[in-house]
């Protein structure tokens, strides 16, 4: 098991890093199989973001940052700077909505001008995606003590979240489940209800194995079961990630995560986003300006290549929404809480 710099575990991880490649947990095959696959290259780095063996917009970042090392580490010596610019250009085309992704490509972008030789930039390359991957360890780590502290000590809750956003969708640990994982720590938690979160199954096929596998407790249910669970009073809390987060508050996240906001709020029960700042981008104003990713009627006509649904029906598959920051009660991030986003949005935070 990873251990943090304070040697804290911090349960499965997502990738492994050798210098000259990256292997990447296929994300796709779990819980079935536990499949490492090798990437050498940028290319095969930007397939797996696209083709989701690795997601998540932690660990969507950090292997782009790890895809940049490799373009140098493998380039020609002729145009190696052209080489390392043009797998940036490519990983920046893998996903669209998470904008970890393009602010890791960014931080590369800045390490590689700086570099005279094809030699300083494999080393500083190499050098700069780990300490990406740490420092979102080190945020998660930190998100954790703050979502404790707004949940509150005085009794043990339950809570229900949505999608993965464990040390599967980050640099170790997670987000909202970072969360989880200290409330359960501190003998705060009773229990997680993990939405299955369809089409793509993030909940029950890589929530429900991070969290058996380090024996939290949790119950799995449909995506349709989330308002009885709000109904008959079994959560406190609804704790989710973030794929985005725009300078009013408003936050981009797996579908049916607005659904959610809305059932908490007619049943007065918090709603907590936990997301490093790599997922705050300031350049937007609102959540209508984020490009909302549309993937295969596939993924919802069809598991594993067996049939739910007719070959041929019409599907709609937007696979983030955008909730309001007026349904949102606090934004965690490892700077501090924004606390009701709607008022101040994230400029308390983010200048
Ligand atoms: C810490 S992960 C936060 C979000 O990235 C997560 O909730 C999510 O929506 C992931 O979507 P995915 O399509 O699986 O990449």
């Amino acid at each position: 098991m990873a251990k943090s710099s304070s040697g804290q575990a911090i349960g499965t991880v997502a990738m492994r890093w050798h210098g000259d490649r990256l292997e990447l947990l296929d994300q796709r095959l779990l819980p079935a199989e536990e499949h490492w696959l090798v990437a050498d290259g940028a290319a095969t780095v930007a397939q797996c973001i696209t083709d989701m063996v690795v997601r998540g917009a932690p660990a969507i970042g950090i292997s782009a940052a790890y895809g940049v090392a490799l373009a140098a580490h493998h380039a020609g010596t002729a145009d190696w700077r052209g080489e390392v610019d043009r797998a940036i250009r490519m990983l920046a085309e893998s996903r669209p909505t998470a904008v970890n992704l393009f602010w890791a490509l960014d931080k590369m972008q800045q390490v590689v001008s700086h570099c005279g030789t094809q030699d300083e930039a494999i080393s500083r390359l190499g050098q700069a995606a780990v300490r990406l991957h740490e420092e979102d360890l080190a945020a998660n780590l930190a998100m954790a003590d703050y979502g404790l502290e707004v949940i509150g000590t005085e009794k043990p809750v339950s809570v229900l979240t949505h999608c993965n956003t464990g040390a599967l969708a980050t640099g170790g640990y997670g987000t909202a489940l970072g969360v989880v994982r200290r409330l359960h720590e501190q003998q705060l938690l009773k229990r997680v209800y993990a939405d299955e979160t369809r089409p793509w199954l993030q909940g029950s096929r890589l929530t429900a194995w991070e969290l058996v596998r380090d024996q939290i407790p949790v119950t799995l249910n449909a995506d349709g079961a989330a308002a009885a669970i709000m109904a008959a009073g079994k959560v406190a809390w609804v704790l989710v990630g973030a794929d985005r987060i725009t300078a009013n508050g408003d936050v981009a996240n797996k579908i049916g995560t607005y659904n959610l906001a809305v059932l908490a709020r007619h049943h007065r029960i918090g709603f907590m986003v936990v997301a490093p700042s790599s997922t705050v981008d300031m350049s937007l104003e609102s959540g209508q300006d984020i490009p909302i990713e549309q993937r295969e009627g596939t993924e919802v006509r069809e598991i594993r290549g067996v049939p739910l649904a007719p070959v041929d029906v019409d599907v709609f598959n937007p696979v983030f929404d955008v909730t309001p920051a007026a349904l949102i009660d606090a934004i965690v991030t490892e700077k501090g809480v924004v606390r009701n986003p709607e008022i101040t949005g994230m400029k308390a935070l983010f200048t």
